[in-house]
């Protein structure tokens, strides 16, 4: 192999503070120049990808930084090279960041990263970028007709915190009972991200943020048409297959499970801590635990390779 084709490794941190991403303009003379980047720099051979970022983040920035917590491994060719992007959350760092190697910094609102000019191979991290580490499921209603969904939007409505990511989980239910269901919570909560089923009608794409893939769903599925690059795909992983195969596919993220028993589960197939560690390291792309989790999890399920918590009940 010449070395021209070598992956070339980069620490890339998604430096975050205040709803707002750091980022940098590229000098013209580099690679993809005049465009913004998300600070980083080349992988030295033999380092870790973390020193990596420790390193270019000081050296670009003049900033120490704490808890670096992985998002995403991100492959992309370019006709020159092709890069691995390791990307990195941060939310904690010492110092004001300042353009040492005189390159002109922003601060931009998350949301506005989809208007920049970024490198090619930035689309999913403008993405990831949008990402909570918390995602929320619905329970289903207490039985499949229309008078339960008063019952159902009560409960939602105390229970989901402000601007949650929910996804709308109603497998007992007609799909005309669960447009209806998904629209009226989108009135009476509009600050919600809903998340729909996969399948469910397209008369929801103005008010959803994005769908879910069952496994079985996921596994059936060859190709994923984004209607928008503001829409985003989550996929149920139990297994290793699966999990390989939503990456292929280019889902946003995973939810792999149950990594705990539960009340309503509580005789599933249950991964353990381990199982879910192994299928998490399997991932280049930002897997939530569900089953059994709360909030409080969050610290050990990111210590074994995971980016979020997935659940029905968070207390
Ligand atoms: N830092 C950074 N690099 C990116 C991004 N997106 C992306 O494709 N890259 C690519 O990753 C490669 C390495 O990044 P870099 O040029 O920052 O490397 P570096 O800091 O070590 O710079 P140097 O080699 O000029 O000293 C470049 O080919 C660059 O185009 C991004 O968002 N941030
Ligand atoms: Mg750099």
């Amino acid at each position: 192999m010449s070395s021209s084709n070598k992956v070339v490794d980069v620490a890339v941190g998604l430096i975050v503070k205040n709803g707002q991403a750091l980022l940098a303009k590229r000098a013209l003379h580099q690679h993809q120049g005049g465009r913004f980047e998300f600070p980083g720099g080349k992988v030295e051979a033999g380092e870790l990808v973390t020193t990596a970022l420790t390193r270019e983040l000081h050296e670009e920035l003049g900033i120490d930084i704490h808890d670096p917590q992985l998002v995403q491994r991100l492959t992309y060719t370019y006709p020159e090279k092709t890069v691995c992007l390791h990307v990195y959350r941060i939310e904690s760092f010492i110092g004001e960041p300042i353009g040492r190697e005189g390159q002109p910094l922003t601060w931009v609102d998350l949301d506005a990263l989809f208007e920049l000019n970024f490198p090619d191979a930035n689309r999913p991290i403008v993405r990831a970028a949008q990402l909570p580490t918390r995602y929320s499921i619905t329970s289903d209603l207490y039985e499949p007709r229309e008078a339960a969904i008063a019952p159902w939007l009560a409960e939602i409505a105390i229970e989901k915190e402000t601007d949650a990511w929910v996804y709308v989980r109603l497998p007992s239910v007609s799909s005309e009972l669960y447009a209806m269901a998904v629209q009226r919570l989108s009135m009476l909560r509009p600050d919600l991200n809903l998340i729909a089923v996969w399948d469910a009608p397209e008369a929801l794409n103005e008010i959803i943020v994005g769908r879910h893939l069952t496994q079985a769903a996921l596994l059936a599925k060859k190709h994923l048409e984004r209607r928008s690059e503001r829409e985003f795909w989550f996929a149920a992983c139990h297994d290793e297959a699966s999990v390989a195969h939503a990456q292929k596919l280019g889902v946003d993220a995973i939810v792999v499970g149950a990594v705990l028993s539960t009340p309503t589960h509580p005789n599933g197939d249950v991964l353990g801590w381990d199982g879910f560690a192994k299928l998490a390291g399997l991932s280049d792309i930002p897997v939530y635990a569900l089953g059994g989790m709360q909030p409080s999890n969050i610290d050990e399920v990111q210590a074994l390779g995971g980016f979020g918590v997935a659940g029905v009940r968070f207390v």
